[in-house]
């Protein structure tokens, strides 16, 4: 039989700081990849647009504001895992009010896009960390 993986669709933000740092954080103890180090987001619940899953996601995640406007789309990841297949955008904010903190208990760092590579990302990110070191 052919094995067909559900496509999951995750929408993933890189926040941008003035320094041009970016915003990984920590998935949790308990959580699948738990110490991995990911752009915040989370999975596009239904009759949600992308950018709406993103502006929820940053309000729960982070407690921080942001609008439609200030999201850029700017590349995605496309990566199968055992038990689905991620289609993962990415976008790009510059513009958020409100000071990023760990809402939901997770750890927050700001990393330079050269150094994205010392981070242990999810094996779907690291095609991204490349992409954002050369277009950053
Ligand atoms: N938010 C986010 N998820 C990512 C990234 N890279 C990556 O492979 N993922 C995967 O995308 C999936 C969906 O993310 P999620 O944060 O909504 O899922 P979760 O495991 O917390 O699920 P849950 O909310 O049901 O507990 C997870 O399997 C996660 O590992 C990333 O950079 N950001």
């Amino acid at each position: 039989m052919v094995d067909v993986k559900k496509i999951l669709l995750v929408a993933a933000c890189a926040l941008v700081d003035r320094d041009g740092r970016i915003l990984l954080t920590e998935r949790p103890e308990g959580k699948s990849m738990a110490g991995y180090w990911e752009f915040p987001g989370g999975k596009v619940e239904e009759g949600e647009t992308p950018e709406e899953t993103l502006i929820r996601e940053l309000r729960e995640e982070l407690d921080i504001e942001t609008e439609t406007a200030c999201l850029a789309p700017i590349a995605f990841a496309s990566h199968s895992y055992e038990d689905f297949h991620l289609l993962m955008p990415l976008f790009v904010c510059r513009k958020w009010k409100g000071i990023p903190r760990g809402a939901e208990g997770q750890s927050l760092s700001w990393v330079r896009a050269d150094r994205l590579s010392d981070y242990k990302l999810p094996p779907a990110d690291i095609p991204l960390a490349a992409q954002l070191r050369d277009m950053l």
